[in-house]
């Protein structure tokens, strides 16, 4: 780590976007080290009472856990565990070539500061309230910026770029999914939680997107996908040109909670007008045969096929995850002292006779499963001109021109162990919702069951 960030570097660098976890930022200096790359802060939730130390070491129990991986067994911090996560358990099931590990650089806490108050107008209020830049850690994650190609190589404003976070791509079809929740059986995951999400006012309608056209392996369903996120993009789908944001939400979703509908249908037009018209000045064509460049894009690379295989490492669904999960920590298991169905409880008993070794390949693999399920890919296009049409190349039949493009995944954090019951409590929730709200579209006015409410 020999590159260090001082506060004199900060203006260096601007706002990019957020997720739950990490804000990014983008690099607008002059150093030929830098040129290309994003740096990936790590936040904190306001509020949060875990020490640096406890946020920086990996616990007991996820030692255990990732004691089995090679490399894994001799780190103990986070930030080399996250490397070792990527090259040792991500690369051998998704392969290199579209995966970016990035490296740890050293930065001070007076970079920090200056970022945290030059991005603050920059962040969605929602996202501010939630969580700060966390000012403790001493070091950020630098990646190269996969909305752009490397410099140098692309003619200037050439580049356009989709984001995706595809989600869940299959319905589960565990045994240990109990009867009163059969129902994920039939429907993804990804739309029960958009009714309940409606409810919550997290988005402002549902989703048109069903993760099963885009995982389907057929270009005419994955093209129908791609459309309807662009109709409803959420935090499911966004549009860079050059690596600036045209469509979709910075740190979210693009329908912000926080507009009425007019302004927020305005918006949308807004952003749909310009996409439009920079796709037509960049690639001369229509915004169709761009959304077909990018299905034709995700079909070819079959990076979705890698993602899929990785998310089906969760074989028996949170609801038997969750036992092994007891199993690992040593402790009485919450789920089933709160269950009275016997043989719901003999089923799980046979999760509890186990051995640790067992349950810990479980848990390794569910978690393994999660970041699968909750990563990002990045598609970056550039009109092809001339010479040899090479593997990365696509030619749209519509209009005979061709286009290079490349494809990475993001966010490939390791999900902390803990966050095991989370998962469940919100999983039971989800289905609890839509089973009781499926006929009103999601919209009632009764409903208190927070994940915390649910009884484990
Ligand atoms: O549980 P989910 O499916 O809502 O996924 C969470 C995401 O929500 P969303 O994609 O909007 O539904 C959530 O995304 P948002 O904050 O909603 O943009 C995070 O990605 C979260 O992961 P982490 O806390 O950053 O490690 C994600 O949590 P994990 O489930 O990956 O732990
Ligand atoms: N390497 C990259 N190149 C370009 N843009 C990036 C890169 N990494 C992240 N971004 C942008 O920053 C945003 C936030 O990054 P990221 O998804 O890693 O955050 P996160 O907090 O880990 O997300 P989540 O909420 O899914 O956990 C992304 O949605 C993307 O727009
Ligand atoms: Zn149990």
């Amino acid at each position: 780590m020999a590159m260090i960030l001082g506060a004199e570097d900060a203006n260096d660098w601007f706002y990019k976007g957020e997720g739950a976890a990490n804000l990014v930022l983008g690099y607008c200096g002059s150093s030929p080290a830098l040129l290309g790359k994003v740096l990936r802060v790590e936040k904190i939730q306001k509020g949060a009472t875990r020490s640096a130390e406890e946020c920086e070491v990996l616990t007991v129990h996820e030692k255990l856990v990732w004691a089995a991986i090679g490399e894994l067994v001799e780190s103990t911090s986070k930030k080399v565990i996250q490397q070792a996560f990527v090259t040792t358990v991500l690369n051998p099931l998704l392969g290199t070539e579209h995966m970016d590990a990035g490296m740890y650089v050293s930065v001070s806490s007076e970079f920090l500061k200056i970022i945290e108050k030059n991005v603050h107008n920059k962040r969605p209020a929602w996202r501010v309230d939630a969580a700060e830049i966390d000012l403790r850690c001493d070091s950020a994650l630098l990646m190269s910026d996969h909305s752009i190609f490397p410099s140098g190589a692309s003619k200037e404003g050439s580049c356009i770029s989709v984001e995706i976070k595809p989600k869940c791509g299959f319905l589960p079809c565990s045994d240990f999914i109990s009867e009163a929740n059969a129902i994920k059986k039939s429907v993804t995951r990804f739309r029960m939680h958009q009714f309940l999400k409606l409810h919550k006012k997290e988005v402002s309608q549902l989703s048109e997107y069903d993760p099963l056209d885009l995982f389907s392996g057929s270009v005419e369903r994955i093209n129908l996908a791609i459309r309807s996120l662009y109709a409803t993009p959420q935090n499911n789908f966004r549009i860079f040109s050059n690596g600036f944001l045209i469509y979709g939400g910075l740190g979210g979703g693009m329908d912000s909670i926080e507009c009425e509908a007019k302004k927020l249908q305005e918006m949308k037009k807004a952003a749909e007008d310009r996409t439009k018209v920079l796709i037509r000045r960049d690639f001369g064509i229509q915004l169709d045969n761009f959304l077909e460049l990018v299905s034709e894009a995700i079909f070819k690379s079959g990076m979705l096929n890698q993602l899929l295989a990785t998310q089906k490492l969760d074989a028996i669904d949170i609801e038997g995850a969750i036992h092994a999960y007891y199993n690992v920590i040593g402790q009485h298991c919450l789920v089933c002292e709160s269950l009275d169905d016997a043989s719901l409880l003999h089923r799980y008993s046979l999760l509890h006779s186990l051995s640790l070794e067992e349950s810990l390949k479980i848990v390794r693999e569910y978690l393994t499963a999660t970041t699968a399920k909750d990563c990002s890919l990045m598609i970056s296009f550039r009109p092809k001109e001339g010479g040899d049409l090479t593997s990365n190349c696509i030619s749209l039949r519509s209009s005979n021109q061709h286009f290079e493009y490349k494809a990475n995944y993001i966010d490939m954090d390791i999900k902390p162990l803990e966050k095991m019951v989370y998962h469940y409590k919100l999983d039971q929730k989800i289905v609890k919702f839509y089973v009781e709200n499926r006929e009103n579209g999601g919209s009632p006015c009764d409903f208190d069951g927070g994940a915390e409410n649910i009884q484990i």
